[in-house]
């Protein structure tokens, strides 16, 4: 068989197999509309992320290759995105503008069949969840060199909100321009975080070049597109957006950067067997109260992976604390757990319980 009839009978298997595909997706999305009315009968949440890792995981176990694993889960991230988005339009907040790391992390992990909504703050992010103009928010809550979001946590004291999810996302930096060459750069913008983590390389390659901090990477972006002799320090997808050169790759001072996003909404998740749970405790004002309080957690084999205190802001020299443990707090075996924590704290509230997140390299 000469190359280009052996073409023409790969191409037409090909065709086939997507017209099975493409039969077999829309036998799913029947079913997922199935489970949607249900749901929506009892008032359920439409988004499980322990149902979807269940899903991610057993087809990556059973998957016999050539295609990656990668490639498998992010062709099933959208799967379940368009799943999702068919039982009920899902609308997504996140810190703007449009580009910035939250969008990008929100977009990788909630797939593009979501609604994605910019808000000019944190608080507005919050907000639109609290209120229920949105049915899910991405916020960021610490970064692996920089430590917690301050503001993220505080968030939490004034709105009644729940976690139900967490995404690892891997932070790299590119300085970004409408010019082709360094030389031709005078000003970089950019949001001050991405600036500290990329400053060696800045100073190495662009010395002397005016540093000058912006409120996002995005919007350092969309300046660099109109500003000539500029550049911005953000996320390589930026480029798209604003039709900008890439003049430096992967510039970050530390490779290995990570930033932990959750996943908000204003309904609890449901209980089960979850595999971490975040909650917000305050200790009564004597000596050993906080030992008491992380003595229930240890006596139980409990494992604190984060703990975090802020100022209770309502009331001055008080403190909150943020945990996270490494158990389902939610399930009714712990019961006995939370009661006694309760009775050593002088404020308790479950965040939510949610699954180990996946860890994504867009
Ligand atoms: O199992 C469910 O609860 C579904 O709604 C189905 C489904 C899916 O498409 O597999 C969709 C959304 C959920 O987040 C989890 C799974």
């Amino acid at each position: 068989m000469d190359q280009e009839t052996n073409l023409k009978r790969i191409r037409s298997e090909i065709s086939r197999l997507d017209q099975e595909l493409l039969q077999i997706l829309n036998r799913r999305a029947g079913l997922s509309l199935e489970v949607g009315s249900i749901k929506s009968q009892s008032k359920d949440n439409v988004f499980k992320p322990f149902r979807e890792k269940e899903v991610l995981n057993g087809l990556a176990q059973k998957n016999p290759g050539p295609l990656p694993d990668e490639h498998l889960r992010s062709i099933y991230r959208e799967i379940l995105s368009s799943s999702r988005s068919l039982q009920q339009p899902q609308k997504v907040v996140y810190l703007g503008p449009e580009g910035t790391f939250s969008y990008f992390a929100g977009v990788e992990y909630l797939g593009h069949s979501a609604k994605f909504t910019p808000k000019n703050s944190l608080e507005d992010v919050f907000r639109a969840v609290d209120t229920r103009e949105a049915e899910l928010g991405i916020i960021p809550l610490e970064n692996s060199m920089q430590g917690s979001v301050g503001q993220s946590l505080d968030m939490f004291l004034k709105f009644e909100v729940f976690i139900h999810a967490e995404v690892f996302f891997r932070i790299s930096h590119f300085l970004l321009s409408r010019e082709t060459e360094m030389g031709a750069i005078k000003k970089i913008y950019s949001h001050p975080l991405a600036l500290q983590q990329c400053s060696t390389w800045l100073r190495a390659n662009l010395p002397g070049v005016e540093v000058i901090p912006d409120e996002s990477t995005a919007r350092a972006a969309s300046r660099a597109s109109t500003e000539p002799g500029t550049a911005a320090v953000g996320h390589q997808k930026l480029t798209k957006f604003y039709e900008l050169n890439v003049l430096g790759n992967s510039i970050e001072d530390i490779p290995d950067n990570w930033t932990r996003f959750l996943v908000i909404s204003a309904h609890p998740p449901e209980a089960g067997n979850r595999e971490k749970t975040s909650l917000l405790f305050s200790v009564l004002d004597r000596p050993g109260s906080l030992v008491s309080a992380l003595e229930v957690l240890s006596r139980k084999g409990i494992n604190m992976r984060k703990l975090e205190s802020r100022p209770l802001r309502a009331e001055k020299w008080r403190y909150v604390f943020f945990a996270d443990v490494e158990c389902d707090l939610t399930a009714g075996d712990y019961a006995s757990v939370l009661k006694d924590l309760e009775d050593n704290c002088y404020y308790m509230r479950v965040l939510g319980s949610y699954p180990h997140g996946p860890q994504i390299l867009a």
